[in-house]
């Protein structure tokens, strides 16, 4: 396990600042109200990388939502994706007829949001749209659409604003990248 005495002795690069990301919020808030004005909305965050995002998006969009979570996880204490899929927690509410918007703090390969997005449309719910702080476009292997995103990210591995290492680091108020001897404690 790495040490994380203070912010700078692990980050090399910070890529989007706290007020970057209040920006982007903001912005995708706005589109958000206008998409879903009307509507019955449910807004599904996937735990736990998305937990900061969904909570900065869902107080910048102005209509009645209800929000529900799950838990679902495919990376480990890797920085690669395993291919699988683990639902650990479901959600609690029937999203049949419902218009979902599923809230993640990433996607890379596209696994994580083709399984959700396949699995809450085939419990019938009316539409499934995502929205995601950032969008790795270059990693993906699934072809999923991103309706909604904050920025693209390069192909990079990111942490911080929900976004972790083994677990680690998702606490940092800004996303960056790791310093490469950092990164090394993990992969060795
Ligand atoms: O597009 P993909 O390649 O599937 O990667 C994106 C997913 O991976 C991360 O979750 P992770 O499995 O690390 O679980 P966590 O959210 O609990 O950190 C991230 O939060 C997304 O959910
Ligand atoms: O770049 C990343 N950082 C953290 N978790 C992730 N899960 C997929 N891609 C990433
Ligand atoms: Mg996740």
């Amino acid at each position: 396990m790495a040490n994380c005495d203070n912010i700078s002795s692990i980050i090399d690069r910070r890529l989007f600042t706290e007020e970057d990301i209040k920006l982007m919020c903001k912005r995708l808030g706005k589109e958000l109200t206008k998409e879903y004005a009307g509507k019955d909305l449910l807004v599904i965050g996937a735990l736990k990388g998305a937990v900061f995002f969904l909570t900065d998006l869902v107080r910048e969009m102005d209509v009645p939502l209800q929000m529900d979570f799950m838990d679902v996880s495919s990376y480990g204490d890797s920085m690669e994706s395993s291919g699988k899929v683990r639902l650990d927690v479901d959600v609690q509410t029937d999203v049949k007829g419902r218009d979902v918007l599923i809230v993640e703090d990433i996607v890379d390969t596209g696994h994580t949001m083709k399984y959700m997005k396949d699995l809450l449309a085939s419990r019938g719910a009316n539409s499934v749209k995502c929205c995601a702080l950032l969008n790795k476009t270059e990693r993906r292997v699934d072809d999923v659409d991103v309706e909604y995103y904050g920025s693209i990210v390069e192909n990079e591995f990111v942490v911080g604003y929900g976004l972790d290492l083994a677990g680690r680091y998702r606490n940092l108020p800004f996303v960056g990248v790791l310093k490469p001897e950092i990164i090394a404690k993990y992969t060795k």
